[in-house]
This record gives structure tokens, sequence and C-alpha cells, in this order.
């Protein structure tokens, strides 16, 4: 009996990327998550550690960085396909390569601002006692982003800082917010509706200095248009979106190519209130 190597493929997997394309002040924006898997000649790595025909994964990480500053990503087949091909007629070892692409689909709100398409989810913890009621309502998973409009700088520095000052930035979120009613008498859906649009109008007008400074507008908006709700706590990630250093492959980088940062996150946390709020009772406070 013999062993033997069987079918194998390597690649880089989940390469997220997001492409903004500035056109004066309007931008467009394409979010992807992009996966490239080659295959060929390739039992040498396998069998003797001759790592002569392996393009490095982080090889094909900065191909898909590098390609869409130079093609941009118009749509993901045709992103997929320019570098699929590259790769196969690049490397000659390469027989087959494989680029699966998952494209998240975004809504524009105003010329930089725009809501990650898809469902949010609209929550409501009610608790009732003998004499008193109370009416929590809240939304998660509302993602928002502006392309610009942010700016984070004037911020302590110690022996650990190197986040650099930035005047131009992404901004990201996924808010998830949850507001007391100061009563158990009140339209639902319009109330809802109108928190939801009062959140997003404030993230897409405030020009931001920190995401907290955008916290509090948020919630602002929504105790300044909804005389019902008696308070608001929001709980939001910051979603960072790093600048590619595309400079090794002689690529100028204007705030188009960015990685979409995963984990960790920064997470903003705070509560609007007014001083004539009613007492809350303790399931606001868990
Ligand atoms: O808006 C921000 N607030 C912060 O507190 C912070 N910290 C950080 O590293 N980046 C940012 N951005």
């Amino acid at each position: 009996m013999a062993i033997v190597l069987g079918p194998n493929r390597y690649g880089k997997a989940e390469t997220r990327l997001v492409r903004v394309v500035r056109d004066g002040d309007t931008h467009t924006l394409a979010d992807l998550n992009v996966s490239v898997a080659l295959s060929g000649d390739l039992a040498a790595t396998h069998l003797t550690g001759d790592n002569a025909g392996v393009l490095p994964t982080d090889t094909m990480k900065n191909t898909v960085y590098a390609f869409a500053k130079e093609h941009g990503v118009a749509e993901p087949e045709e992103f997929g396909l320019l570098l699929a091909r590259h790769f196969v007629t690049t490397q000659p070892q390469v027989s087959a390569a494989r680029v699966a692409l998952e494209s998240y689909g975004w809504s524009r709100l105003g010329p930089h601002s725009f809501r990650r398409d898809g469902a949010c989810t609209r929550t409501a913890t009610v608790t009732v006692t003998a004499n008193a009621a109370q009416v929590v309502s809240g939304v998660s998973g509302l993602v928002l982003l502006n392309t610009t409009a942010s700016e984070f700088h004037g911020f302590p520095r110690d022996r650990y800082t190197t986040l650099p000052e930035t005047t131009d930035r992404i901004l990201a979120t996924a808010v998830d917010a949850r507001w007391r009613h100061r009563s158990a008498d009140a339209g639902w859906a319009a109330s809802f509706a109108g928190a939801v649009e009062a959140m997003t109008t404030a993230f897409v007008r405030t020009y931001s200095h920190s995401l907290q400074q955008t916290l509090f507008s948020m919630g602002s908006r929504v105790l300044e248009t909804r005389p019902e709700i008696a308070e608001i706590r929001l709980a939001l990630p910051n979603k960072h979106h790093y600048l590619v250093d595309l400079s090794p492959f002689g690529l100028a980088n204007d705030n188009e190519v960015f990685i979409a940062g995963d984990r960790p996150y920064g997470l903003i946390e705070g509560t609007v209130t007014r001083d004539d709020v009613p007492p809350a009772d303790a399931e606001w406070y868990r």
C-alpha cells in the first residue's frame, strides 16, 4: 500500500474589501468578501516542502486590493473573472483558480451615506407590576456607513499609541439601541419607525469628530423628535475600515481601498436622557 496525495488546493479566504469610488461629492461603495483557491501542480510543497510553485496567499490578498484600485469593482462576477484569469495566466503551475465572492448590498441614504441591505431586528421588552408598566423598544443590526465627513484626532498618545490622526475616514456602525417610553400607551409602529428614522438622519447629517459625538447626536435627535420616548441607550461598535497600503505596488490610495476589519472593534456605549425623565424599573438597568 502506498500513501498518496489526493486533491488539494490553497488560497486566501475571506479578504474583506471595501472599494469607494469618489465622483466629486457623490460616492459609491462596493463591499466584498473574496476567497481565492488555487490548484494545479502543487504536489512538491506537500511532499518535500519545496515552495517553488507556491504563490503566497498573502500575495493573493494583495492582488485583490491592488486590482480593486486599478480596475474597480463593478460586478462581483467580473471582478472574480479578472482575478481568476490573472492567477491562471501568470502562474504556470496553477491550472485552476476558484474565486468565490460575497457582495454585500448597501442602499444610498445620501451622497456619502449608506445603510446596509437586510432587515434589522426590532426588539421590545415590557415589564408589568401591580401598579406600573414599562415598555422598552429597540433595534439591533441597523448598519450605517459614511464614506467621509468623519475625523478622529486630538486624542492622547502614550508609548503604546500607534493610531494615526485622521481628518477623513470611513465611519461605520451596527446600531444596537434600546429606548424606554414615558408611558405604556404609544403608537408603537410609528414610534419605532420614527426612532429609527431619527437615528439614521442624525448619523447621515452629523459631521463626526468621534463615534461618541455621533452617538450623542443620534440619541438627541430621537429625544427631540419623539416626545413619547423618555431616554435611549446606544451601543455602537466602531466597524473599522483600514486604508490598504498600496505603495509597494506603485499605487496611490486616496481613501478608495479599505480592509473591512472584523474584530477587535471599538465599542462606544452611552445613554442620552432628559432631565425630567420618569423613574425606570430594574429592567432598564439590566
Ligand atoms: O470615534 C472613535 N472613537 C474612539 O474612541 C476611538 N478609538 C480609536 O482607536 N478610534 C476611535 N474612533
